[in-house]
């Protein structure tokens, strides 16, 4: 699935929150989205996944202009894994899975045995294998995650957006979630905070602030130090993982206004 954004602006209440975006996503590319808090990753998100009007500017899926497909033509492509979810019913964590094959079923058709196949699959690979019977209400924040992401994965989209993955995870989670979205060969685009997952698994990075695109790249390309310096006001550097081959980004306080002593390694120039 190739996505086109072009010139891409919102305002709410008369305050421009998103800008003139424009950017592609290339088939079975996997792209982060980073930016301060309020940078509005979030909000160009829902632009793309319908939940906001832009003022201006469209989006094509290819080549197709999303304003033009229906609700369900648009989930048979795309999926959304959200920040927060706010369901109080009372489904089953396998009930709440199944939920993703809807957009490929037609009005009253029962699910199959291979939807149920593809649901438990995902149950499985999301490690809640234990937890198919239980009731989605009851689960923990980073449980609630995962259920959530095995659904949008049994939706079987050709673009997968998603805002902020990891949120609620511990790590081992963090790093399976984006382990299983790299391996999932469609296109992926997706909202990130922690800046070295970005660097880790994305093919490329957009860096937002203040509504508008400051850099489109590699992660070599965009997450330079000067650049994480200016836009996050924290002091870093930029160095190889020497076990991976990624950047990697070492965080060394707020500069001058830091109350944390300057780390010897740093002053000296150890990590150069
Ligand atoms: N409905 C709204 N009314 C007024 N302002 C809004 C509204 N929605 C978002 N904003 C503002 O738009 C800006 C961008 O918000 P957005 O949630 O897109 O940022 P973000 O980069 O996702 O932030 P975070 O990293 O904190 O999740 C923020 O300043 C936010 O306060």
């Amino acid at each position: 699935m190739m996505v086109s954004v072009k010139d891409l602006s919102l305002s709410i209440d008369g305050s421009p929150i998103i800008e003139d975006i424009s950017f592609a996503v290339e088939n079975k590319e996997i792209i982060g989205i980073v930016g301060p808090n309020g940078s509005g990753k979030s909000t160009l998100l829902k632009t793309i996944y319908k939940t906001l009007r832009p003022d201006k500017g469209t989006i094509l899926m290819d080549h197709q202009d999303i304003s033009t497909l229906s609700e369900k033509e648009t989930a048979k492509k795309m999926a959304v894994l959200k920040q927060e979810s706010t369901i109080d019913f009372d489904f089953t964590v396998r009930e709440m899975v199944a939920m993703g094959r809807a957009p490929h079923k037609k009005t009253f058709e029962n699910y199959s045995r291979a939807d149920y196949m593809i649901v438990d699959e995902m149950i499985e690979k999301v490690g809640m294998k234990a937890f198919s019977n239980r009731s989605f209400t009851t689960l923990s924040g980073g449980e609630k995650q995962r259920v959530l992401f095995a659904r949008s994965l049994t939706q079987k989209p050709e673009l997968l957006i998603l805002d902020e993955p990891t949120n609620h995870l511990d790590i081992k989670y963090q790093i399976e979630v984006m382990e299983i979205i790299s391996e999932l060969d469609i296109s992926i685009l997706s909202a990130i905070h922690d800046l070295n997952i970005a660097s880790s698994y994305c093919d490329k990075i957009i860096l937002l602030h203040q509504g508008t695109i400051k850099s489109f790249g590699s992660p070599e390309q965009v997450l330079q130090e000067h650049v994480i310096r200016d836009i996050f006001q924290v002091e870093n550097k930029v160095s190889n993982n020497p076990f991976t081959g990624s950047i990697h980004i070492y965080f060394l306080g707020l500069g001058s206004k830091s109350k944390r002593k300057t780390p010897a390694a740093f002053a000296e120039g150890a990590l150069l």
